[in-house]
């Protein structure tokens, strides 16, 4: 489906490593394997498996990290990253990533957060628009929408935020560190915090302090929701109210009422979601009723990466599965631009692409 291609796209939960491309994955780990740090067949082969149970899922995430957490290598992935989603036409991504503290690497959660930086910086396949504050004071000398829209003229263009994530492994403290850091970093790109992490690991009351903390300032959170049965957490979650959730995979009716009534937006990542079994088959995934429903909500990749997806794969995939066209993917595009974490600079712009693009469409 050539469209799924090259509809622009809005991506709102990417994870940065679990989207790292698996070529880049394995020359990490020969690298680590010549110097005898790790066996590379043994890693080979859990990188290249395809089905992976959630236990495994969250194994190869520590894999991971161990590969990639080097500040050189934090810039290039977050490099590589960006540009992959740029070439698979999503024009507003929202990437999100967890703060690490390596005394070993001497990296700590800013030095981290200045790699990814650093990756955006040297992004050159495509021009990166930052999502900050202070750019809305510029952004008179910003470009004009006909730039961004027509690439004939001007280079393809991405606007990016970024999202910390908060590890359901860490601390309250840890937790409220990585709030403070989103809080500092503000007028650099990030534009809101995520619950993540292994869902049956750690206490909704664990966060809860870092997350009031991250409302009472304006910050605007998503989190993972029901990847797992538990009521009682989801219930908990969905009455702090937070900006968006991501699966809601494991609602009873009582928590689908809630969730409806209370309109929040929800992240959609089938693959993910049948990878890692919490939904049985695509066909009986919730994103139908979601749909039907008018709920808001917007199909993502989560881990592209690890579950060897791309985010027009995800449209494919949803369009052959609950028969949705290309007209109702591109409107379900436009309506997300509301629940984006962005300032209204970049929702204004990306509301008259978009507009500019349904005529287009129409036109064909
Ligand atoms: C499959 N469903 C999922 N459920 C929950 N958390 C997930 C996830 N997929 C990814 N992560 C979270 O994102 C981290 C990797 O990216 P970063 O190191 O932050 O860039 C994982 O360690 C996990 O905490
Ligand atoms: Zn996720």
């Amino acid at each position: 489906m050539e469209w799924c291609v090259s509809m622009p796209k809005i991506e709102l939960h990417a994870h940065l490593n679990g989207s790292i491309r698996d070529s880049t994955l394995l020359k990490l780990a020969r690298e680590l394997g010549e110097k005898g740090a790790i066996n590379f067949p043994d890693v080979e082969h859990v990188i290249l498996k395809n089905d992976r149970s959630f236990k495994e899922v969250f194994k190869l995430f520590d894999l991971i990290h161990i590969l990639t957490t080097d500040h050189k290598i934090v810039t290039r992935m977050t490099k590589e990253v960006i540009e992959d989603f740029a070439d698979d036409n999503v024009v507003y991504l929202e990437l999100r990533t967890t703060p690490k503290n390596n005394d070993s690497k001497g990296m700590s959660k800013r030095s981290y957060m200045e790699a990814v930086l650093e990756g955006i910086r040297s992004v050159n396949s495509v021009e990166v628009d930052l999502c900050h504050k202070l750019k809305e004071d510029t952004s008179a000398h910003s470009h004009t929408v006909d730039d961004i829209c027509n690439n004939k003229t001007r280079r393809k263009k991405i606007y990016v935020g970024l999202l910390l994530s908060i590890d359901r492994r860490e601390t309250t403290e840890a937790a409220i560190e990585t709030v403070k850091l989103a809080l500092e970093m503000r007028d650099l790109g990030v534009v809101g915090i995520d619950l993540s992490g292994n869902p049956v690991i750690g206490e909704w009351l664990t966060f809860l302090p870092a997350l009031e903390f991250a409302k009472e300032q304006g910050l605007p959170i998503t989190l993972h929701c029901g990847e797992v049965p538990n009521p009682d957490e989801i219930r908990a979650m969905l009455n702090f109210l937070p900006r968006r959730i991501g699966h809601a995979c494991c609602f009873e009716d009582d928590e689908w009422n809630l969730l409806k009534r209370l309109k929040i937006p929800v992240e959609i990542c089938l693959t993910s979601n049948i990878i890692t079994e919490t939904i049985a088959s695509v066909d009986v995934h919730h994103f139908a009723d979601l749909y039907k429903s008018n709920h808001p909500l917007i199909l993502c990749t989560d881990d592209c990466g690890v579950f060897s997806t791309s985010i027009s794969a995800e449209y494919a995939l949803a369009s052959s599965t609950f028969g949705i066209g290309k007209r109702e993917m591109f409107e379900m595009n436009d309506r997300a631009i509301d629940f984006i974490f962005a300032c209204d600079r970049v929702k204004q712009e990306l509301k008259t692409m978009f507009a500019s693009g349904l005529s287009e469409l129409l036109n064909l």
